[in-house]
C-alpha cells in the first residue's frame, strides 16, 4: 500500500506535452478557436470569446456542412472541437470525428452496447459528451464501460468497467478529465442504485479513488473518500431501516462534475433518492445526503469539503445534477468565486465557491408550488406541506414536475451581460404514493413509490388540452445580481435545446419544435431562426478555423420527456426526429435534402376481446412497466413506436413474443418475462387497443410524428 501511494504520488501530475497542453487549454478556454470540453473550460461556462459571427451579422449564417447519423434516439453531446477536429458522441455511447471545418469523416467508434441495456436507461440510451485530453478521448458507455480511444486513430486504448452489470446502472454523463484522473458518475436512481464517482488514472484506467453520495446499506465503510463523512454525519441523515437500505438509496452522478481549477476542488451534482418517495425511503425522516445536492470533493483524493442540499429530503425526482457554472461575482461589494446552478426544483442558486454557503436562491419559473422559497440564513426551502404526498395520503399536482423546471439541456454564462441563460420549461405533474409500485426483485421497471399510472391524463378532449396547453418551454436570461429574470422567451414546447453564448452578444439555442435561434444576448431580440427540419435537444457549441467561425450542433428527439410525454409533447408532435451533425458558418448554402412526405395514421384497430376490468389491469400495468419509453396512452414520439398502429397489436402471439419472449431485444425491448404473466400480457394488450379505438373515436385526425 505504501508503495502504490508513493508511485501514485510521482504519477500524479506527470503529464506529457500534449496532457499539458490540453490542461492549458481548460483552464483558460483559450482564444475560442478550440472549445476544448463539451463546457468549454473547467469553468463550464459555454461562453465563446469570438465575435467574428455577432449580432450585427448572425442572419447571415447558413449550413456549412452535416451530417446525417445512425440512430433515431437523442443525440444530446455538444461537439468538442481541438486543433481542427471535432470529438462528439451519439445516442448508444458512440462517437465520431470529423474535420471541423470540411466536415470530412476521419474515424468513427462504437463501443457495440447491448440492445437490451437500454432497459436499464430510464431517459433514453443518450450520451453527453466526451472528454479531449492529450492524445486521448474518453466516452463513458451506456453499459458502465470508460473508455479511453486514441485521439488520432479512433482505437480503444483501455476500457474499465466502472460499476455492477447486474444493478440497473447506466452512464449517460461526459467524463470529465482532472489532473491526470477521469472522472465518471452513473444513472439509475429511478431503478434502484446507489450512486457514486470515481476517478481513473487517465494512462492506465486504474482506480484512484471513489466517492459515495448514498450511504452503505449497512451504515459500514466501503473504503472509499466518503467513509468519513457518512461516519460523522452522513448516516445520520438516514433512518435506521427503510427501503434505500435494499434500493441503494439513489443520489446518482449522471451529468454534472465540474472542476474549480482556482480552489483545486471538484464540484458533483447529485441526483434524486430512490424510491423517490421520502416516506418508505427513509420512514420519512432525515435529510438523506448527499440526495440532491451540491458536493465539493478534494481533485487529488476525492474527500469531502463541503456540501449544499438544494432539496432536502427530495421525493419528487428533483435532483441536483443539472450543469453547474462556475464565475466570479460580486457579493456586498467583494469579487466572490461563486457557483451558479438551476436544477429541476426550479431555483437559481447563487453558492460560495470556498465555503459552501448559500448566497441566494430565487425562482426562474413561474408557477413554483412544492416550496414558496428559501430561508437564506437555514439556506432551507420553505415548503408547502401539501407537497408531501406520502404524508397528507392526497395525490400533489406538482409545479415543477419529476422533469423539471429545467433538466440537464445546457444552460450558459456570458460574464459581459452577467446573465445565465436557461433552457427553462413547465410540466406540471401529479405525485401519488403508491407502494404497490415498488418492487425491489423486478429490475426492470422504475422503482420510485409512487404512481405513474396516476400521472395519466384522463379520457376527456378537454383535460388533453389542458395538459398541452400547461406544458411549455421558454429561455430565460437570469440575472443572479438581483435574483431576477432579465428577460425571457416564450417557445411552443417544453424540451428545448442547451444554450451556448459568445462575446458577440449572442446566445444560440435549438428548439423542440425544430428551429436554430440566435438572441441579442443583452435584450432577446431575436436575431436568427433557420429551420432545422427535427427537433433539437442538445446545445451548439463554436470554434474557428483558419479565420473562420463557426456553429456546431445536434440534431434528433429525445431523452425523457419525449419517451414519457404523450400528448403532453405538444408541438413537437408533428415534428421530425432527425439525427444529424449540423455546422453553420456566415455565408453557408448547403441544404439539408427534402424532408419524407407526412405519414397519416390509419387507425385501423383490432377489435377488443378485453373486459372493462383487463383494460383497467392492463392500464395500471402498463403505468407500472411501459409508460416510461412508450409515452402516455401508449403514443410514441417518433423514436418509440406508436403501439397503438403497431402490427403486432392485431396479433397476440407476435404481442407476446415481443413483450414476454424479448423477440426485439436488440432494439432495446427486453422480453418482461419475469415481471408479467401472459395474462399481464393480454390485458397490456387489451389496454393498448382501448386507446387505438378512442384514438379513432375521438381524435380521428392524429397524425403520426414524421421522419425517421
Ligand atoms: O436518477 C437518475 O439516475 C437519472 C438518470 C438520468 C440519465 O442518466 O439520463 C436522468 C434522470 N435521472 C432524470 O431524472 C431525468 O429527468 C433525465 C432526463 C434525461 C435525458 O437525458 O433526457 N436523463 C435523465
Ligand atoms: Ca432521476
Amino acid at each position: 500500500a505504501c508503495n502504490a501511494s508513493k508511485n501514485e504520488a510521482i504519477a500524479a501530475g506527470s503529464l506529457d506535452d500534449a496532457e499539458r497542453a490540453s490542461e492549458a487549454l481548460l483552464k483558460t478556454g483559450g482564444n475560442g478557436d478550440d472549445w476544448g470540453a463539451i463546457g468549454f473550460s473547467y469553468d463550464e461556462q459555454r461562453f465563446s470569446p469570438l465575435t467574428d459571427i455577432n449580432d450585427r451579422n448572425v442572419g447571415d449564417l447558413g449550413i456549412a456542412w452535416f451530417a446525417d447519423l445512425e440512430d433515431a434516439r437523442g443525440q444530446e453531446a455538444t461537439p468538442v472541437v481541438v486543433d481542427g477536429v471535432m470529438y462528439v458522441s451519439h445516442a448508444w455511447s458512440k462517437v465520431s470525428a470529423w474535420d471541423a471545418a470540411t466536415g470530412k469523416p476521419l474515424w468513427k467508434y462504437d463501443p457495440k452496447v447491448p440492445g437490451e441495456r437500454a432497459v436499464h436507461a430510464c431517459c433514453d440510451v443518450v450520451n453527453r459528451g466526451v472528454a479531449v485530453w492529450g492524445d486521448k478521448v474518453f466516452v463513458g458507455a451506456l453499459d458502465g464501460r470508460l473508455i479511453a480511444l486514441d485521439r488520432t486513430s479512433g482505437k480503444e486504448l483501455w476500457a474499465t468497467q466502472t460499476f455492477d452489470a447486474d444493478r440497473p446502472y447506466t452512464i449517460t454523463g461526459a467524463p470529465r478529465v482532472v489532473k491526470d484522473m477521469v472522472l465518471i458518475g452513473n444513472g439509475g436512481a429511478e431503478f434502484g442504485v446507489r450512486g457514486y464517482v470515481t476517478a481513473y488514472d487517465a494512462d492506465t484506467g486504474r482506480q484512484r479513488w471513489r466517492f459515495y453520495t448514498a450511504p452503505n446499506p449497512k451504515k459500514a465503510k466501503d473504503g472509499a473518500a466518503s467513509d468519513a463523512i457518512f461516519a460523522s454525519k452522513g448516516n445520520a441523515t438516514w433512518s435506521d431501516t427503510g427501503e434505500w437500505q435494499t434500493s441503494g438509496g439513489g443520489g446518482t452522478v449522471w451529468d454534472a462534475i465540474v472542476y474549480d481549477k482556482d480552489l483545486d476542488q471538484i464540484y458533483l451534482g447529485v441526483g434524486n433518492g430512490n424510491p423517490w418517495n421520502h416516506g418508505t425511503r427513509s420512514n420519512g425522516e432525515g435529510d438523506n445526503w448527499f440526495l440532491s445536492s451540491i458536493v465539493a470533493l478534494d481533485a487529488t483524493t476525492g474527500a469531502y469539503k463541503w456540501h449544499y442540499q438544494e432539496t432536502p429530503a427530495e421525493t419528487w425526482d428533483y435532483t441536483a445534477t443539472q450543469p453547474i457554472i462556475l464565475a466570479e461575482q460580486a457579493v456586498n461589494g467583494t469579487p466572490t468565486k461563486v457557483l451558479y446552478h438551476a436544477p429541476k426544483n426550479g431555483f437559481f442558486f447563487t453558492i460560495d465557491r470556498a465555503t459552501g454557503k448559500l448566497l441566494d436562491a430565487k425562482p426562474f419559473v413561474d408557477g413554483i408550488n412544492w416550496a414558496s422559497g428559501y430561508d437564506l440564513a437555514t439556506g432551507r426551502p420553505i415548503e408547502n406541506p401539501e407537497a408531501r404526498f406520502y404524508r397528507t395520503g392526497k395525490p400533489f399536482i406538482a409545479i415543477p414536475g419529476a422533469l423539471g423546471a429545467h433538466n440537464w439541456h445546457p444552460m450558459s454564462y456570458n460574464p459581459a451581460t452577467g446573465l445565465v441563460y436557461i433552457p427553462a420549461q413547465q410540466i406540471p405533474q401529479a405525485y401519488v404514493a403508491d407502494m404497490n409500485e415498488l418492487d425491489r426483485r423486478k429490475v426492470v421497471g422504475f422503482n420510485v413509490g409512487t404512481s405513474l399510472t396516476g400521472t395519466m391524463l384522463p379520457d376527456d378532449k378537454a383535460a388533453y388540452r389542458a395538459a398541452v396547453a400547461a406544458t411549455t418551454g421558454r429561455l430565460v436570461a437570469f440575472d443572479p445580481r438581483t435574483g431576477k429574470v432579465a428577460w425571457g422567451v416564450d417557445h411552443p414546447a417544453a424540451w428545448n435545446g442547451g444554450t451556448m453564448t459568445t462575446a458577440g452578444n449572442l446566445v444560440f439555442q435549438g428548439t423542440s419544435t425544430g428551429r436554430f435561434r440566435a438572441y441579442a444576448a443583452d435584450t432577446g431580440k431575436q436575431l436568427l431562426d433557420l429551420d432545422m427540419q427535427s427537433g433539437i435537444v442538445g446545445a451548439p457549441s463554436t470554434f474557428r478555423v483558419n479565420g473562420v467561425q463557426y456553429v456546431a450542433f445536434q440534431t434528433s428527439k429525445g431523452g425523457a420527456f419525449p419517451l414519457v410525454a404523450g400528448v403532453a409533447g405538444g408541438a413537437t408532435r408533428k415534428v421530425p426526429n432527425i439525427p444529424r451533425l449540423v455546422v453553420l458558418k456566415l455565408g453557408g448554402r448547403a441544404q439539408l435534402p427534402a424532408l419524407p412526405r407526412a405519414t397519416t395514421l390509419a387507425w385501423n384497430p383490432p377489435p377488443q376481446f378485453g373486459t372493462a376490468a383487463q383494460v383497467a389491469t392492463g392500464k395500471a400495468l402498463f403505468g407500472r412497466y411501459c409508460i416510461v419509453c412508450h409515452g402516455d396512452s401508449a403514443i410514441g414520439n417518433g423514436f418509440t413506436p406508436d403501439l397503438r398502429v403497431s402490427g403486432t397489436l392485431a396479433n397476440p402471439e407476435a404481442w407476446k413474443a415481443v413483450l414476454l419472449d424479448g423477440a426485439l431485444k436488440d432494439r432495446g425491448m427486453v422480453g418482461f418475462a419475469k415481471v408479467l404473466t401472459p395474462a399481464d400480457a393480454a390485458a397490456i394488450r387489451a389496454y393498448v387497443i382501448d386507446r387505438s379505438i378512442w384514438t379513432r373515436e375521438n381524435l380521428p385526425n392524429a397524425s403520426a410524428p414524421v421522419g425517421r
